[in-house]
């Protein structure tokens, strides 16, 4: 395997009673597309949260690029190299789509931001529509440009999560398309709900259930685990 850019071990966070994540043993490797998926409420957002720094954690530690920063506030993991698009609310509605992507040029510190956000909006295709106002592209296009305001971040490590939620199907095949130019000189970890998108995609899949990794392994190997099929694809 190529050499772990992140490894998180024990990584655990429990609302009250609930194990959102419970004591998660996790490795990614430089340069792949990581998948993961799982039910809805087996804790993947609340996982890649904890990874981010969006939330701490109540147990376990997270190391990236060999380096601890289990406690590390978000802001810091981002200059790190951690970019966590999680939500279209991260875009500002009321500024023009070139302003979004510049914004996140100018916070990884870009110098100049010109080229910087062009190249991002030109990777996913957004260009043309550098001067609209975001709040008024389609929703397929706010996702894009979500996706350009994280490569504007230089990102290291790129996480997405439910990239592909409400695009259309020309749209996706934009989107397989992007995350692929990403790697190897990054790394993507992808919460996915779209089992297409995921075994296209992804070299490695972690599959969480209740919380915890059921498995983790190739497309084919996930999905020949009865493990797997019983709590996740064949329901
Ligand atoms: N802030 C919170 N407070 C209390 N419970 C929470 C909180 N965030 C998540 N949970 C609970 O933790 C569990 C895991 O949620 P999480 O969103 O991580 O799952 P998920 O696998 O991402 O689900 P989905 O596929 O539906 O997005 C769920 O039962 C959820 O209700």
């Amino acid at each position: 395997m190529a050499a772990v850019i992140l490894e998180a071990r024990g990584l655990t966070r429990h609302f009250g009673g609930l194990k959102a994540v419970d004591r998660v043993d996790f490795d990614l490797a430089a340069g792949e597309i990581h998948a993961l998926i799982g039910p809805n409420g087996a804790g993947k957002t609340t996982f890649v949260s904890l990874l981010s720094g969006r939330i701490e954690a109540g147990a376990g530690r997270i190391l990236f690029e060999g380096r601890d920063i289990t406690r590390l506030p978000a802001h810091a993991r981002v200059r790190r190299g951690i970019a966590y698009t999680f939500q279209i609310t991260q875009i500002y509605a009321a500024l023009s789509v070139y302003d979004n992507v510049a914004l996140a040029a100018q916070s990884h510190g870009s110098h100049p931001l010109k080229p910087a956000a062009m190249e991002a909006l030109d990777r996913v295709g957004l260009t043309d529509r550098a001067g609209q106002i975001a709040g008024t592209l389609s929703y397929g296009h706010q996702r894009l440009l979500e996706v350009a305001m994280g490569l504007a971040l230089k990102p290291r490590l790129l996480i997405l999560d439910e990239p592909t939620q409400g695009l259309s199907q020309g749209e996706i095949e934009v989107f397989n398309g992007i995350v692929q130019s990403v790697v190897p000189a990054a790394t993507v970890l992808l919460i996915e709900h779209n089992m297409d998108v995921v075994m296209e995609l992804a070299q490695r899949i972690t599959v969480l259930n209740f919380g915890e990794v059921l498995a983790t392994g190739t497309p084919a190997e996930i999905r020949a685990n009865p493990a797997v099929q019983a709590a996740y694809l064949g329901a």
